[in-house]
Order: structure tokens, then C-alpha cells, then sequence
């Protein structure tokens, strides 16, 4: 065990007040932890990395520091408990003590307003008075799970979602850790209120609601400068990105720069959802101009008051921030796509998935969602995919996203070529049935799906003449699923297969009620946002969420775990089945396709694994040897939002 003495570097610029702390704090190093230095700038100058054994690593700064300690010879850092765990929080158990490092050791007032490690009213006394922080709380003394009571009866006295969501979003700026507590321990409740549906009103309305700002703007204005602005973030070790332009946001469609609240959103699942700590997770929204008038029209609309840019000037700036995030972060970190419009999302995974870790959340991870519903409802109603008969209404990202990779798995499972394959499936676009007499006016997105028939244009004469037994809304449009539409699937099916994926609730195709009531109880259903159970002729019917949030937490810790470098469309398929393996005989007693969201952090973990074994299997790991036990590494790898003891 070694000493450092920290008196000559410790120095707080938090909240502005700069000053430099006279007491000489010897710090016991047990576990890996970062000293920062700031300059006057209150910018972080360097870092050092301090391990397990005294080894000192370098972290993330161009300046080598020496430590006066004799035995730190070594230049490598070690893996506690989490993936790179440089900061040893997460390795820590409830016995060891850690020091709450922000670019400085925070103390007093701006330990109380450093979300990442104030606690609140659960500071013990010992802590009270080590920390500078008598007076500065009332005397009572509580613990974790009672302020997790509180705020949740907090929360429920809030009649309006997008007050839920506000008060959410205060708590996550000001204690992380209980943010994260209260999310994990409440999920199915808040779940809807930090996501989808709730947070399409707040993009809605993000300019009117907005506090502090949370994530990365870059805009037009900042081409040249995008590296530049990557090292105005206060962490440097990023594991993943969310990104949107905001021209699709769910549903709603262009919120240009108030679509923020997506890849918040997003990133906050990864963290309660996947494990992955927060400090890893960076939200970012690229800022290229709406086309929403009432966005340009707002006097409190957050961004860029012009016209969206497109061509030559918005591939540029997209390809200035996807060289600085490579520059910056390396090699593995993951950029996940989030709510792009159509040309712009399927170009941009083109472009990028062979020279970057890049994964598109409403093209793949829609996709592997839905397989795996697929897949589970085969038990409800039996046969083999290749069996069965698709038709979508919608052929954007989702759906022709959805399209390939049920493709991909009937040509998996019948050794037919994908092209046979794709003829199960159908899609119906704005100008109705895809088929080959178009195909010369099709985006090339939607030329795959282009089969023979003859003309039809309305959607429910499609249902009526492909007679398909599933039916995929991905259309983003709202009532499109209607009471023919449904009574037509029930005529020719005994259990009509029906997912209204499109989001928020708003958008959805159809409710859960109307589905149950039109098919007379035999569909079986789910829907991108969540609907409550509904009762019909004396059963009640619990419809599942056929949404991303099931995987892309899961699959993203995969990647991260196995250090993986590319994602693969087979990492997609194998989350796909390790998700479909948690559903149970109980879930389908009870109609369900999807597992309950309560125990998705051991869902997430067996999807990490599985994803982390295919980047194994196929050469795209680097983090090697590789773990025995995936599952349990993922487990071990997961953020705990547990406080700390601090000494
Ligand atoms: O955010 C969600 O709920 C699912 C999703 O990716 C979308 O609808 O774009
Ligand atoms: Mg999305």
C-alpha cells in the first residue's frame, strides 16, 4: 500500500469558486483512482491513474507525472470490478473507502453540488465533518433506500408525465446515484416517464422546460472545431456515445436541436438498463438546423435558427465528428445512431460500419427487438419463421431494418439464399405495396423488398390480399391499424400476430385495447410504447413492449466487455435469441412475448454476453483472454448506483 500526499495538487474550481484546500489530506490508496490537476482555466491539466498494486497509468494526459512513491515503477492499470475501472468506484465494495474525485477532490458546498458524488442528507456524520459539510445539512442522518422512498412518493405526487420527467431530470443533476437507485428499483413506473412515451414531450418542449444543459451541442457554427469541442467534456474515458441530428425523433418527426432529450434519455437506460457508468456515457446532438417552423418559429426554441443543411455541408460535419470521436476516444467506442431521418440513417451506417464501432438503435436494434418477439411468439402459435407471412406498413429504418433480419434468420435456419428468403415479407410504403413495378422509383433501402404483384395502394387492401400472419406497423403514423385492418388479420389467422411499433403512444397504430377488442382477445400483441393491461370479457390481457430500450443496453455492454471493435449482423441475430430465452412458460401462460423490464439488468447480461461471445467467435474482440464465464463477467462489470464510503 503507498501514501500520496495530496495538499500541493488538490484544488476545487467547481461552481466557479476556485480555491485551494490548506489542510494536507494523506489519502490510503487501496484502489485505482485519478488525481486531476486543474489549471486556471479550471481545465483538467493532467491525470494519473493509480492501480491495485501502486502501478501509475496515465490516463488520459499528454504530461507523464511523477508519483513520490517508491514502488510505482509499472506503467499498467488493473480491471477491478468494472471494464476499465480507472476510477475504482465500481470495483469498490461497501467496505472500502474511495476518495469522490471530480477534476478535484470535492469538498463542502461543491461536494453537495457534484451530482456524482454528493449523497444528500446520507452523508454520515463522519463524513460531515471529513468533508467540510457541518451546517451545510440539516442534522438527520438518512439512509439510501429512505431517500429512494421519498422521492419516488415525491414523484407520484405529480399528476402530469412531464412533470415526473422534470423532476427526474433535477434528481439526475443532482445525485446521480440516486437517480439511478430509484430508476433501477422502480422501472417499470419510470420507465415511461425518462423514456419513451414522456420524453417525446419533453423534445416537444424542450425549450420552454430546459434547465441545465445536459450533453454535447455541436452545431454548423462549430465545423473545424469539433475535436475542440469533444475536450470541453469533462470526462475523457467514454465508452458510449448516443448521437441525433433530431430530424426523426421517434414518431414526431424534426425537433432539430431539442431532440437532446433522445440520447439523454437513451444513455440514462444504458446506465440503469446495462450497467454502464454514467461518466462513460456521452449524449450528443448534432445541430444542423430544423425544418419544423414552429420549432423556427418559437422564441424559445434551443437551436440553430436556420434551414436544415444537407449534402456536401451536412456530410462534412457529420464526418469532422466521426474522425474527432475516433481521434479522441479511440477505437471502441460505440456511436450509436439514434433518430436520424431515413437517407441520412442508412447512409450514415454505410459510410461508417467498416471503419468505426457503429450501431443504428432504430434500424438494428428495432430489428433484433421485434426477432426476438418473433421468435417467442412462434411458441404461442407455432411453425417456423419461414412458415409465417410478414407485412409491414412502413418501409423506413425500422421496418426494412426488421425486414432483413427476419430475412436473415429464415435463410439462417433454412440454408435458402437471403433472396427467397425476403419473399415472406412485404412491405407497404405511402404509395402503397412495394413490388417490382416500382422499383425504379424506390430508395434503394426499399428495392430489396420489391416483389411481383399487381398494384395496390390502400394499406387494407394489402392486408387483404397478402393475408399475412404478422402484421408490423413501423410507420411512425398513428391509427393506421384499423378496426378492419385487424378484423381482416382475425379472419384469416386463429392468432393474428399484431406489433404497433411506432412511437410515442400518440403514434402508435393502434392501442393494445383496440387490438384485444377487434380480435375478439386472439391477437397476440405488442406495441412500442407501453399501454396498461386491458380487460376484455372478463381476461385481462398484459400486452408487451416491443421496443429497443430491450437490447441496445444489453448489446452495447456486449461490445464494451469484449472490447469489440465492429458490430456484426450476427451479434444482432444472437441478441435477438438471448433475449427470446427469457421468456418463461410463465410469461407465456400469460400472452407475453417479451419478459418483464423488472429483471432486465440480468437480461441485459445474458444479451452482453451472448453478443460478447459472437465478437469472440468472429475475430472482433480485443479484450482478450477471453472471460469463462461471460454472464457473470457481464454482471460484474455492471455500474452499482450504490453509495460509496468516503473517507
Ligand atoms: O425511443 C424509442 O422508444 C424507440 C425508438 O428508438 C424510436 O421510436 O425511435
Ligand atoms: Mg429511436
Amino acid at each position: 500500500m503507498m501514501s500520496l500526499n495530496t495538499s500541493s495538487v488538490v484544488k476545487s474550481s467547481i461552481s466557479g469558486v476556485s480555491r485551494t484546500q490548506s489542510q494536507s489530506v494523506r489519502l490510503s490508496v487501496r484502489r485505482p483512482m485519478v488525481v486531476a490537476m486543474v489549471n486556471s482555466n479550471g481545465r483538467p491539466e493532467r491525470s494519473v491513474g493509480v492501480s491495485v498494486d501502486g502501478a501509475v497509468k496515465d490516463v488520459n494526459a499528454p504530461v507523464a507525472v511523477e508519483v513520490a512513491d517508491s514502488e510505482s515503477k509499472e506503467t499498467t492499470a488493473v480491471v477491478g470490478g468494472g471494464v476499465e475501472d480507472v476510477y475504482g468506484e465500481d470495483s469498490a465494495t461497501e467496505d472500502h473507502f474511495i476518495t469522490p474525485w471530480s477534476v478535484s477532490v470535492a469538498s463542502g458546498y461543491s461536494l453537495l453540488r457534484d451530482p456524482h458524488h454528493n449523497k444528500g442528507l446520507a452523508f454520515t456524520e463522519k463524513e460531515r465533518d471529513a468533508h467540510y459539510l457541518r451546517g451545510l445539512l440539516p442534522p438527520v442522518v438518512v439512509n439510501h433506500d429512505l431517500q429512494v422512498k421519498k422521492m419516488m412518493h415525491n414523484i407520484r405526487q405529480y399528476e402530469v408525465p412531464l412533470q415526473r420527467y422534470q423532476a427526474m431530470m433535477d434528481l439526475q443533476e443532482r445525485n446521480e446515484r440516486l437517480f439511478y437507485k430509484l430508476l433501477i428499483e422502480n422501472i417499470e413506473e419510470l420507465l415511461p416517464i425518462v423514456y419513451t412515451p414522456t420524453v417525446g414531450e419533453a423534445c416537444q418542449k424542450y425549450g420552454t422546460i430546459f434547465k441545465n444543459p445536459q450533453g454535447l451541442y455541436i452545431s454548423l457554427k462549430d465545423k473545424g472545431k469539433v475535436l475542440e469541442i469533444l475536450k470541453n467534456w469533462p470526462q475523457k474515458k467514454i465508452q458510449v456515445i448516443v448521437v441525433t441530428d433530431g430530424e426523426r425523433i421517434l414518431g414526431l418527426g424534426d425537433l432539430g436541436c431539442q431532440g437532446m432529450g433522445i440520447p439523454v434519455g437513451k444513455l440514462s437506460l444504458y446506465t440503469a438498463l446495462g450497467g454502464i457508468r454514467p461518466s462513460a456515457c456521452l449524449p450528443i446532438t448534432i445541430d444542423v438546423g430544423t425544418n419544423n417552423e414552429k420549432m423556427l418559429n418559437d422564441e424559445f426554441y434551443i437551436g440553430l435558427r436556420q434551414r436544415r443543411a444537407s449534402g456536401k455541408e451536412y456530410a462534412e460535419l457529420m464526418n469532422e465528428f466521426m474522425s474527432a470521436v475516433k481521434q479522441n476516444y479511440g477505437e471502441k467506442v460505440l456511436i450509436q445512431f439514434e433518430d436520424f431521418a431515413n437517407h441520412n440513417a442508412f447512409d450514415l451506417l454505410e459510410k461508417y460500419r467498416t471503419t468505426h464501432l457503429v450501431f443504428n438503435d432504430d434500424i438494428q436494434g428495432t430489428a433484433s427487438v421485434v426477432l426476438a418477439g418473433l421468435i417467442s411468439a412462434l411458441k404461442l402459435v407455432g411453425g417456423s419463421l419461414a412458415d409465417h407471412k410478414f407485412l409491414f406498413l412502413g418501409a423506413g429504418e425500422a421496418g426494412t431494418g426488421i425486414a432483413e433480419l427476419i430475412a436473415l434468420e429464415i435463410s439462417k435456419q433454412t440454408n435458402a439464399p437471403l433472396e427467397e428468403a425476403r419473399k415472406k415479407i412485404w412491405l407497404v410504403d405511402s404509395k402503397g405495396l412495394i413490388i417490382r413495378s416500382r422499383l425504379d422509383s424506390l430508395q434503394h433501402f426499399k428495392k430489396p423488398w420489391a416483389h411481383d404483384h399487381e398494384p395496390v395502394n390502400k394499406f387494407l387492401d394489402a392486408v387483404k390480399a397478402i393475408k399475412p400472419t404478422v402484421l408490423i406497423g413501423s410507420s411512425g403514423a398513428g391509427q393506421t391499424f384499423t378496426k378492419e385492418v385487424v378484423e381482416a388479420m382475425s379472419s384469416f389467422n386463429e392468432k393474428p400476430i399484431i406489433l404497433a411499433l411506432s412511437n410515442p403512444t400518440s403514434q402508435s397504430e393502434c392501442t393494445a385495447e383496440q387490438a384485444y377488442t377487434w380480435s375478439e382477445g386472439r391477437t397476440i400483441f405488442a406495441s412500442g410504447s407501453p399501454f396498461a393491461p386491458v380487460e376484455y370479457n372478463g381476461k385481462v390481457y398484459v400486452s408487451g413492449q416491443s421496443n429497443n430500450a430491450y437490447i441496445f443496453p444489453g448489446f452495447g455492454l456486449g461490445l464494451i466487455i469484449s472490447g469489440a471493435i465492429r458490430v456484426h449482423d450476427e451479434m444482432l441475430l444472437a441478441a435477438s435469441e438471448a433475449l427470446a430465452e427469457q421468456v418463461t412458460q410463465e410469461h407465456f401462460d400469460n400472452g407475453l412475448i417479451y419478459p418483464p423490464f423488472t429483471n432486465i439488468r440480468k437480461i441485459s447480461a445474458h444479451i452482453a454476453a451472448k453478443v460478447a461471445a459472437k465478437a469472440y467467435e468472429l475475430g472482433l474482440a480485443s479484450r482478450l483472454p477471453q472471460p469463462e464465464n461471460l454472464v457473470a463477467y457481464a454482471e460484474s462489470c455492471m455500474y452499482s448506483p450504490k453509495y460509496r464510503n468516503y473517507r
